[in-house]
């Protein structure tokens, strides 16, 4: 039996695909504290595929220690996820850390970097060749892939580390906050970049993001996440057109979403 149902939102709010069936990323009765701090107690949740999801809250509130659960890079004490009714482990499933400088393996250039996932999955090196080469060819990279991480810019480095990411065709992207470490024009670049991916796989990704405007620039649908113990604040959907230009992230619009956004923050932050 599944634990009751708690902060579901997004149950409702999610539209079925062209199959009739709704694909959906399915939380169920998550628990976990640290040192006897709880975080999440019989949290639960239904995200949908093939959509682009941010994650926003009040500091520690435990947006990191969520993807991290659902993503498999950390254990939860009780609860189940399930991707499409199926588990982690039987999910292509790939991760974009913060830290691209310790993400990204020194002693391998950028490119054996890329190819490094496939290596691991043991795909033959002629396949390997093929794969990266179609992913660099949809993505019009323009970084010189024979050098080696720490000579390439921060942006550039993040793009490896997104390109390792994509290599294997995953179903869901974990993003947490990718970006954070890049300065402003790298970071406006880097989120057109991510929309372009988006667009073009409609891969589902998830990222965490401190940046409210990042957050809601990129995103189908908003996670507003409550003080600890942390439940669902509000979802709210994003109904923007992509690609999210400059002309849509100083709309009316936008404002307006981004308002609303903050009013959730701020009531969690104050307690009210
Ligand atoms: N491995 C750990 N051991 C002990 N406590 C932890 C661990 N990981 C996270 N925490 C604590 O759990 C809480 C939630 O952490 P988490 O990083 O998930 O929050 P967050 O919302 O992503 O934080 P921030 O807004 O600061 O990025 C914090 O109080 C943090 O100190």
């Amino acid at each position: 039996m599944h634990a009751p149902r708690q902060g579901v939102a997004g149950a409702d709010v999610v539209s079925p695909r062209s199959s009739g069936r709704t694909r959906l990323i399915t939380i169920r009765g998550l628990d976990k504290t640290f040192g006897g701090s709880t975080i999440y107690k019989d949290f639960s949740l239904d995200l949908p595929q093939g959509r682009f999801i941010s994650i926003f809250g009040p500091n520690g509130c435990g947006k990191s220690t969520l993807i991290n659960m659902i993503s498999g890079l950390a254990p939860m004490d009780a609860g189940e996820v399930l991707y499409d009714g199926q588990t982690i482990q039987e999910t292509r499933i790939s991760y974009v850390f913060q830290n691209y400088r310790e993400a990204l393996f020194p002693w391998l250039r950028a490119i054996d970097n890329i190819h490094y996932p496939l290596k691991v999955m043991g795909v033959p090196a002629a396949e390997r060749r093929a794969r990266v080469d179609n992913l660099l060819a949809e993505f019009e990279v323009k970084i010189d892939l024979n050098a080696y991480p720490y000579t390439l810019s921060g942006g550039q480095q993040q793009t490896v580390s997104i390109l390792r990411a994509l290599v294997t065709s995953p179903e869901v992207l974990f993003l947490d906050e990718p970006f954070s470490a890049l300065d402003y024009e790298m970071t406006l670049f880097m989120r057109e970049q991510l929309q372009k991916i988006f667009m073009k796989t409609r891969t589902t990704m998830l990222l965490v993001s401190h940046d409210l405007e990042e957050a809601i620039q990129l995103a189908d649908k908003v996670l507003l996440l409550t003080r600890r113990p942390t439940r669902v604040a509000e979802i709210v959907d994003v109904d923007l057109a992509w690609p999210r230009t400059a002309a849509v992230t100083t709309s009316e619009r936008f404002t307006g979403l981004k308002r609303h956004c903050l009013d959730v923050f701020w009531r969690q932050v104050k307690g009210e």
